[in-house]
């Protein structure tokens, strides 16, 4: 069986890399053919994929509105030609230019990007189109240095890398440098961070994700990426001015990702080739190209808004089976609980907080303890759910303290819950839609991971590892909710009911001290509650401390040990079931006669 696994890992891997070489081996035959013009385009195409590889981390991946990254180009291009042709400095060989001109721009590519930290994308799109423009007048201006509208000679790369065909097969390389190193970024740990921030960003915080430092990482990834490919298409000029580095060449490379689609390597590839060689099979139309864009652009999106990745998407084509059912395997709860938590208390005390004139929760204290199941139900509106936010830092209170195992919980901080072992499902499910099931339980186990972003980069042994052990887990988690033959689907094609059991299986990646469950049982049939209730149980018995908010008495009152009653967010009843369902205020306020 592990063999078979292995040999279906290795098959899968090689037809996931078979296109890329085809595109190389096609690309690097080129120079058989003699034809220097192809071989012009070839190189172009490698020297824009340099700049777009990192970009789609940003655009594809991120889901930010990078519009003028050949801001970064044009700074990476005169920075290796002005420091190549020693105008300000001695002449620098043109290798040291051009890391100095990857320094630069991992430099400005954090700068650039910083409102991406803070500010809606559209914001950060206005920033990095203002940035393009800026560049470009400082190139015009700074005559002395950069030649101003007159340009300034390219460098020129040592031999043997100073022919046509020798700086084609640079370029070809690096180009392929740049495809791995995404490519590692994108299928680990990181690449789904960017998604998850991208599509569901709650609940990446609420994994552990910091979305500021995972995109300055990033930003200078695609930064020194850029300005060394402006480097090498200055070296493939011999000579650059301003004018080359216009808005069209900025949309070329916002396009060709978008094209590309979402979340995906091949696709942005195929349209950076696209997109480079249109202009030249329709020469005619090569003045028209802004035009050939934009009109490709309508297209893809009217017609296949996935882009060229959803074509080749074979494998969410096929129909999934109907009539699916869900069958945990509850005993293996306790083998993703490996790390046993002693036994602690959540509390809260006195906990107030407003929405303007309303008051969701008035002064609440709560205790939940490891290995109880803890209801919290109440009327609609009482001020359950933000309980939970404000437990996993969502929310900041504005009285009221918090305590794990005694040590005060910092309020507002949603990021942290992850390392401090709480995790939390939600009330509508927050899945990443575009990402496997599979990817979306991994991410539960982003806080439990250590291997730098560099690891990452190069696949180092240590991030190797670490990915092994959580797509393991992962799979174990969704053996454990009932959902492993799913693992490979697109989550956004679950049914509802499917999806809440994944939540719940990304959360056990955490292996969560506490988990807190919004009305995990909404939308269940009563089959699928009763297989929620023997999980949940098992998640106790495992030593977690759950507090579960429900709508349904019959699911609280079955399996919690301790109950608590909100109404108008401050607590109506609290004790045992038995205690709860006799109180006679909670049954003419909400459980009804
Ligand atoms: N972000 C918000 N902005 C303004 N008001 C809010 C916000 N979140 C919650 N509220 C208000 O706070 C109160 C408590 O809401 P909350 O969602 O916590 O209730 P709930 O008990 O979870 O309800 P339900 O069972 O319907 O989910 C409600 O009056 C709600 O309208």
């Amino acid at each position: 069986m592990a063999a078979t696994d292995t040999q279906g890992a290795a098959a899968s891997s090689f037809g996931r890399v078979l296109p890329f070489l085809v595109i190389l081996a096609l690309a690097a035959a080129v120079p058989l053919t003699g034809n220097e013009y192809w071989g012009l385009i070839v190189t172009r195409i490698a020297v824009y994929w340099i700049l777009i590889a990192g970009l789609n981390l940003i655009v594809g991946y991120a889901g930010q509105l990078a519009i003028g990254y050949v801001a970064l180009f044009t700074l990476g291009a005169y920075t290796t030609s002005v420091l190549a042709a020693g105008n300000a400095t001695p002449p620098v060989p043109a290798f040291a230019a051009l890391a100095i001109a990857g320094v630069v721009g991992a430099v400005f590519g954090v700068v650039v990007g910083l409102p991406a930290l803070r500010l809606r994308t559209f914001y950060f799109a206005i920033t990095t189109l203002g940035f393009a423009t800026i560049v470009t007048q400082i190139a015009l201006a700074w005559q002395d240095v950069t030649g101003g509208g007159m340009g300034v000679t390219g460098p020129m790369l040592p031999a043997p890398f100073d022919t046509e065909w020798g700086l084609l097969y640079f370029c070809l390389g690096f180009a392929a440098l740049a495809t791995w190193i995404t490519a590692n970024i994108a299928r680990s740990r990181f690449g789904r961070a960017l998604v998850a921030v991208r599509d569901a960003d709650v609940a990446a915080e609420a994994t552990g994700i910091s979305k500021p430092r995972l995109l300055v990482m990033v930003f200078i990834l695609a930064g020194a990426l850029a300005a060394m490919a402006g480097g090498l298409f200055a070296a493939l000029q011999t000579y650059i001015t301003p004018e080359a580095f216009n808005f069209e060449l900025s949309l070329l490379f916002f396009i060709a990702v978008l094209i590309g689609g979402r979340g995906s390597i091949l696709g942005p590839l195929i349209g950076t080739i696209i997109l480079t060689v249109l202009p030249e099979i329709a020469a005619p139309l090569a003045a028209w190209s802004t035009f050939l864009y934009a009109a490709l652009l309508l297209l893809i999106v009217l017609a296949i808004p996935g882009g060229i990745a959803s074509l080749l998407d074979f494998r969410n084509r096929k129909p999934l089976a109907a009539g699916r059912t869900i069958a945990p395997q509850v005993d293996l709860v306790r083998r993703l609980g490996d790390q046993a938590h002693p036994p602690t208390t959540l509390s809260l005390r006195g906990i107030v907080l407003s929405f303007g004139g309303v008051r969701a929760i008035n002064g609440l204290d709560l205790d939940v303890r490891s290995g109880e199941i803890h209801g919290l139900i109440g009327p609609n509106g009482s001020g359950k759910t933000t309980t939970l936010n404000v437990i996993s830092g969502y929310y900041r209170p504005e009285q009221g303290t918090m305590a794990l195992d005694g040590a005060p919980l910092p309020a507002g901080v949603s990021t942290d819950r992850a390392s401090r072992g709480i995790a939390r499902t939600f009330q509508t499910p927050r899945l990443i839609g575009e990402a496997s099931v599979l990817e979306n339980v991994m991410i539960g186990g982003t806080a439990h991971c250590h291997s730098t972003f560099a690891e990452a980069l190069f696949r180092l042994p240590r991030h190797c590892a670490e990915e092994r052990e959580l797509a393991e887990r992962a799979q174990l988690a969704l053996r454990a909710v009932g959902l492993v033959g799913l693992a490979e689907v697109r989550a956004d094609r679950l049914q509802h009911s499917e999806l809440r059991f994944m939540e719940i299986a990304r959360a056990l990646m955490q292996r969560p001290a506490f988990l807190l469950l919004d009305e995990p049982a909404a939308g269940l049939s009563a089959e699928e509650i009763r297989h929620l209730a023997t999980l949940v149980r098992a998640i106790r018995e495992g030593g977690t401390g759950v507090l579960l908010v429900e709508h349904h008495a019959d699911l609280i009152f079955d399996i919690c040990e301790h109950v608590t009653v909100l109404n108008l967010g401050a607590i109506l009843a609290a004790g045992t079931p038995g205690e709860v369902r006799a109180h006679k205020e909670v049954v003419s306020a909400y459980l009804g006669a």
